[in-house]
């Protein structure tokens, strides 16, 4: 309830700040944790994560990403999104861990009700999305990527990217699984969910995670010229295409929303999982100190 209320706040906000602003040609909107910068005549947004340390997808910064993309949608003059880290050396760190350790179920169940909302978002976008990954990209950082239609990575060997929820003692749900299948093909998706890989630039290229690297001072050039290649092709053709290609898919998990919550509230709740996550991140913490 509360929810809904900031998000109808935030989209208030969001609109009078971007018609004040867009008196000068580039138009700019922020929350707390996302940043948009649109670019005038080209129709090109600029969307950056700013959730420091790690650009972790919390509740908030979830709701945040998807009223922006609402905005983004709802705005006529944009086609295309180029989605980005403001966080030096991570693009996301996934989901935000602590939203789902130590809390209740009706937190669990608000919560992948939000992550589903904004994965069906972005992956059924109209608008054209290419990622400029500059940073780390493990597991829902990695399916932020996906959801894109194209992806340009730094090539930093210390950067990885993929799916490693099995790493965690979690499983990745079917949703992403089906979109990792899409992207690189099911014998490539088996092996490396199952051993939760996560690639480093060379070999997330070769197996197709992402479509190109580029030195990390040409990532955000490189996706705007691969957006100035997509923003030519007609958007009625483009569009109709992408449905076609990614419908059944979003589907999938349309038709069995409320049931995905339940299995997910109940599989974190368990101790063993709880347990596993408990084990993961004192690991995280051990790595610092
Ligand atoms: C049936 C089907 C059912 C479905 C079953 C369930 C399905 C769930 C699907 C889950 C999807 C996910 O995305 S799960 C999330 C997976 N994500 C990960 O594995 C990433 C873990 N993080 C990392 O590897 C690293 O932090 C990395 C991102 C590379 C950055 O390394 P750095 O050295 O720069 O930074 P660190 O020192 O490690 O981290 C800085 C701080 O951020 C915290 N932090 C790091 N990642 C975090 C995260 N994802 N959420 C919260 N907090 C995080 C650390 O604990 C530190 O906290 P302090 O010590 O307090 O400062």
């Amino acid at each position: 309830m509360a929810l809904a209320a900031a998000r109808r706040l935030l989209l208030h906000a969001g609109s009078r700040l971007g018609r004040r602003e867009a008196v000068d040609g580039a138009r700019r909107f922020a929350n707390k944790r996302v940043l948009v910068e649109t670019e005038g005549p080209a129709g090109v947004a600029v969307m950056k994560l700013r959730n420091p340390p790690v650009n972790s997808l919390s509740l908030e910064c979830l709701t945040e990403f998807t009223i922006s993309l609402e905005k983004l949608e709802n705005d006529k003059s944009i086609r295309g999104v180029i989605l980005t880290s403001e966080c030096p050396g991570i693009f996301s760190a996934g989901l935000d861990l602590l939203e789902m350790y130590g809390r209740n179920p009706a937190h669990y169940a608000e919560y992948w009700k939000n992550v589903q909302e904004l994965w069906l978002r972005l992956y059924t976008s109209n608008m054209i999305l290419v990622s400029a990954i500059n940073g780390a990209s493990p597991a829902g950082g990695c399916l932020l990527a996906l959801c894109c239609d194209y992806r340009v990575m730094a090539d930093n060997p210390k950067y990885t990217i993929g799916l490693n929820e099995s790493l965690l003692g979690i499983v990745a749900p079917f949703w992403f699984k089906d979109m990792y299948v899409n992207t690189i093909g099911h014998r490539e998706a088996e092996r490396a969910l199952q051993l939760g890989t996560l690639f480093p630039p060379a070999e997330a290229l070769k197996v197709g995670v992402v479509d190109e690297l580029v030195p990390e001072d040409k990532v955000h050039s490189k996706a705007r010229s691969v957006m100035a290649k997509w923003l030519a092709i007609p958007d009625h053709s483009r569009q109709l295409t992408k449905n076609m290609m990614r419908k059944a898919t979003a589907d999938n998990l349309i038709k069995q929303r409320e049931a995905d919550i339940q299995n997910f509230t109940s599989f974190i709740s368990k101790d063993s999982i709880q347990k596993s996550l408990h084990m993961y991140l004192e690991k995280l913490k051990q790595k610092k100190g």
